[in-house]
């Protein structure tokens, strides 16, 4: 039996499709299995009964993603799940931003009792009104599942569409509606657009995408929306761009005492995800690949070890190695399976930056001391039986 936990409140959809082999603790340090959404797990350890971790949601900065991959704990995430959610509180952003909608509903709140109210709110009314975003220009950083589906949707909204990401995918670029134009210098959408928004992972590269120097590139009155992570906006340089008038407004999902309480700013409470359908579809796809990696193997959608399938294992055994991403690891697994006289039905080995995978469905079941054989080569992080 396996145990699992949950770090966060995991949809009960997806929860439903964990199978007899599973039961749920409430004790992570005993867990095998462990769910969550945005707990931070920097400073947990990471128990030696630990084999997986599935990430509800896009952004795993809250997980040691090197570190597990270094003690062969494979780390999911659910790549799109979310995605149509965001996109669409990003549109409601935009519209946040251009129309003094906030200010508007809350003097109306003001009002109750007044039986005067309607001709009270045409009066009022002048001080909201706002801009539309049709026409505007929109620059999107990072075309990724959230990215693309925002660049897609302000370009139906009539809005221009300036899109930047050097590592877009094969897939993601032929679902991009054709009037994205394809920017390949980020100061470009810095330079030229009213609405800026930011769509990368947090990681050492993209931290401070938004700093002085691009704040100072971009056209006076300009709306920044960020619902990706706060640290890829540079908090100083923000303040100091809203103070003197340069941003417009700030849209973000992310609350951070700097950014609260300041007029020009708009702080939602990290609600991009929080959705029906998409903690549905989150939890379900989480879910089903954490039970596909610990019942057969198999890796979909990891962040730190290499897609790999074999499928159900339907011969004597199934091992799962993982290692060092070096050469002549498959040539001593393979000798060492041979030696014991075990023949080897099927393989495949996939590698993700320093570190690989490989899975083998063998004749016979691996034993104990052939799994200590297989452990003890050089470069091997992990040994796991399967069957
Ligand atoms: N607010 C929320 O609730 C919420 C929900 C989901 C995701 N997110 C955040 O949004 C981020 C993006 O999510 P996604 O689902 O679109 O992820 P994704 O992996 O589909 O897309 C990320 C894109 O960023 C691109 N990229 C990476 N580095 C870049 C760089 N330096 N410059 C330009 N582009 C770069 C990648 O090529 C990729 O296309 C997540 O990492 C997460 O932090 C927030
Ligand atoms: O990266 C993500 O998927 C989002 O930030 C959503 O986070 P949440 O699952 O905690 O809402």
């Amino acid at each position: 039996m396996f145990k699992y936990t949950c770090l966060n409140p995991i949809a009960r959809l997806g929860l439903d499709l964990m199978t007899d082999a599973f039961v749920e603790t409430d004790k992570y340090e005993e867990a095998n299995a462990v769910l969550v959404r945005s707990a931070k797990m920097h400073d947990m350890e990471l128990g030696e009964e630990l084999l997986a971790i599935a990430r509800a949601g896009a952004g795993v900065n809250n997980i040691p993603v090197e570190e597990c991959a270094k003690k062969g704990i494979v780390v999911f995430n659910t790549p799109g799940a979310n995605a149509n959610a965001v996109k669409e509180l990003v549109i409601a952003g935009m519209l946040l931003a251009s129309r003094d909608i906030i200010g508007g509903v809350n003097w109306v709140d003001t009002q109750e009792g007044n039986e005067n109210v309607g001709a009270a709110a045409e009066k009022q009314k002048k001080q909201y009104a706002g801009e539309e975003i049709y026409g505007k220009k929109l620059g999107v950083i990072g075309l990724g599942a959230i990215g693309a589906r925002v660049a897609n949707a302000a370009s139906g909204l009539g809005m221009k569409v300036l899109g930047y990401d050097p590592y877009i995918s094969v897939d993601t670029a032929w679902n991009l509606s054709s009037t994205v134009e394809h920017i390949k210098d980020i100061n470009e959408i810095f330079k030229n657009c009213d609405f800026i928004t930011v769509h990368v992972p947090l990681t050492a590269d993209t931290k401070n995408t938004i700093d002085d120097k691009a704040i100072e590139l971009m056209k006076d009155g300009v709306v920044i929306l960020n619902f990706s992570r706060d640290g890829l906006v540079n908090e100083d340089a923000l303040l100091k761009g809203l103070e003197n008038g340069k941003i417009k407004k700030y849209v973000t999902d992310f609350a951070t005492p700097g950014v609260i309480g300041n007029e020009d700013t708009i702080v939602i409470p990290h609600l991009g995800a929080s959705t029906k359908e998409a903690e549905d579809n989150c939890a379900v796809m989480a879910v089903n690949q954490l039970v596909n990696y610990i019942e057969n193997g198999n890796i979909k959608n990891s962040v730190n070890f290499p897609n790999c399938d074999l499928g159900v294992c339907e011969v004597a055994g199934r091992v799962g190695i993982f290692h060092k991403n070096i050469t002549n690891m498959i040539g001593q697994f393979t000798a060492i399976l041979a030696e014991a006289g075990i023949n080897i039905e099927k393989m495949t080995n996939q590698s993700k930056g320093d570190f690989a995978y490989t899975l083998i469905d063998t004749a016979a079941t691996v034993t104990d001391d052939l799994k200590a054989k297989i452990a003890a080569v050089d470069g091997v992080i992990k040994v796991r039986v399967v069957k």
